[in-house]
């Protein structure tokens, strides 16, 4: 398994490091690194610290940030980002940006798992510039092109 490095910049998370729930899990939970249960109205956004920095250092990998199925659904808290994207060069601490587009208060206890993070491969690349593509079967045809006839 690979191995990136991580900070523990708060020492309550030391006995809660990412870990994956099960032999197949894609996402490692993040837990609400606060002092105190926080109140999150319907319709507001509040930036949660893990109390985590990863540093992925390999460009040819990033992190993603992603709701948790039961949170979303059940609750509505969600991202305010919708995805968090953590660059392979970023160092700072992991933050969750935490958006409750529910109709109920959610009450966000302290090192709650909040959001999950997944490692994925990315794919720099450099542009081309051409004026003419090479033809495609689907061509410039988009939003909802091959849909009922
Ligand atoms: O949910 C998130 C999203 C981002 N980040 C951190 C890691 C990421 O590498 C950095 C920048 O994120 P992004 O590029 O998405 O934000 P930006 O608004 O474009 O800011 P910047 O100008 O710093 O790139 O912020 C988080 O901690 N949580
Ligand atoms: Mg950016």
């Amino acid at each position: 398994m690979k191995t990136i490095d991580i900070k523990i910049l708060d020492a309550r998370m030391g006995e809660y490091l990412p870990s994956y729930a099960t032999s197949g899990s894609a996402g490692l939970d993040l837990r609400a690194c606060i002092d105190e249960p926080m109140e999150i109205m319907p319709g507001e956004t509040k930036l949660i610290p893990t109390g985590l920095a990863i540093h992925i250092a390999d460009p040819g990998y990033a992190a993603l940030i992603l709701p948790r199925s039961g949170l979303g659904h059940k609750h509505g808290i969600v991202l305010g980002n919708l995805v968090g994207l953590i660059d392979s060069d970023y160092q700072g601490q992991l933050m969750v940006s935490t958006w409750n587009r529910g109709t109920d208060a959610f009450t966000l206890n302290p090192m709650e798992r909040l959001a999950q993070l997944v490692i994925v491969p990315v794919l720099q690349v450099g542009f081309n510039v051409v004026e003419e593509f090479e033809e495609s079967d689907r061509g410039a045809g988009g939003f909802g092109s091959t849909g009922k006839k």
